[in-house]
């Protein structure tokens, strides 16, 4: 036995632009449509997932990640579950707590056990969600607000619950268009100051509640549809983002970020990008 054993990492996570220390990723070696549960995925259901391909883009998408240095941890992918590549849902990181949840839909569910062990492994220990449903996709946090989409994942119980579990942050429900599946797809904060929407998917009170923070970007429903809002900041002003959302790209860039492009659309015809791809465990300070 080892004198001196490695200390457990100790999840922290305050914002969604902090440096990102450590994430866990999956790669999308059984990723198929196997039934349609997205708007998305609709669309792709004749067409497919391409794996060589996926498992392709996402290698690139891993290397990318470990050449800013953050620490990628991958889960093992296994035959039962086509969608587990979408990491981020399966749980979050709150302050120093990480939690996981029940996934919603049926075809999901059992995805957050593989988590779970890979937490036990690592003694690390998280906030077990019991019979809440309440998806990563759905839950972003900025300091002491904590947003959350009122989606068909995400319930308003298990986010009331959320808030009784963390009486020092204001939850905040952000109800927004079933359609577009997680609040994600359709809002993400880049800075203190600064956040992509895409407005068509709230209504005005939401705008309003939101502009009352941030500097909105828009995304045009065109690149809505190629997850244009679905970033991947890794701090320093560096985010990841697709090369056929130009748009995103050009505004970001002309405020000054550093972008880094890959391209993972194979991966987005199930529904999910960057941010979707990757569930932070450690987010520090240190801009
Ligand atoms: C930003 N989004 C959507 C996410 N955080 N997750 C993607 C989940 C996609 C998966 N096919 C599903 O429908 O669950």
């Amino acid at each position: 036995m080892a004198l001196f054993s490695k200390a457990p990492t100790k999840p922290f996570a305050r914002s969604e632009y902090d440096v990102l220390r450590q994430v866990i990723l999956c790669k999308p070696e059984y990723m198929t449509i196997r039934d349609v549960i997205n708007e998305t995925q609709k669309k792709f259901k004749n067409e497919g997932i391409h794996i060589e391909l996926a498992m392709a883009q996402h290698k690139q998408f891993v290397e990318k990640l470990k050449e800013h240095n953050v620490e990628v941890i991958l889960l093992p992918a296994l035959k039962m579950f086509p969608e587990q590549v979408f990491t981020r849902d399966i749980g979050f990181t709150m302050g120093h707590i990480l939690f996981v949840a029940e996934m919603a839909n049926k075809l999901r569910q059992g995805e957050e056990e593989v988590l779970k062990g890979w937490l036990e492994q690592q003694d690390i220990s998280y906030f077990n969600l019991r019979r809440d449903q309440i998806e990563g996709g759905d839950v972003l946090i900025d300091g002491q607000t904590i947003y959350v989409g009122l989606s068909d994942r995400t319930n308003q119980q298990a986010i009331d619950h959320l808030q009784s579990i963390l009486p020092h942050y204001n939850v905040v429900t952000v109800p927004f268009i079933e359609k577009y599946l997680h609040l994600d797809c359709v809002f993400n904060i880049i800075s203190p100051t600064e956040a992509l929407y895409y407005p068509h998917a709230f209504t005005q009170k939401e705008i309003d509640l939101l502009a009352s923070r941030y500097e909105l970007i828009e995304v045009s429903e065109e690149e809505q549809f190629t997850l244009g809002t679905n970033v991947l900041s890794i701090g320093h002003k560096k985010i990841f983002s697709l090369p056929v959302n130009q748009k995103v790209n050009d505004q970001l860039r002309s405020r000054g970020y550093e972008i880094i492009e890959v391209d993972i659309t194979e991966i987005i015809k199930s529904g999910g990008s960057f941010r979707c791809c990757t569930m932070p465990v450690v987010r520090d300070g240190d801009k």
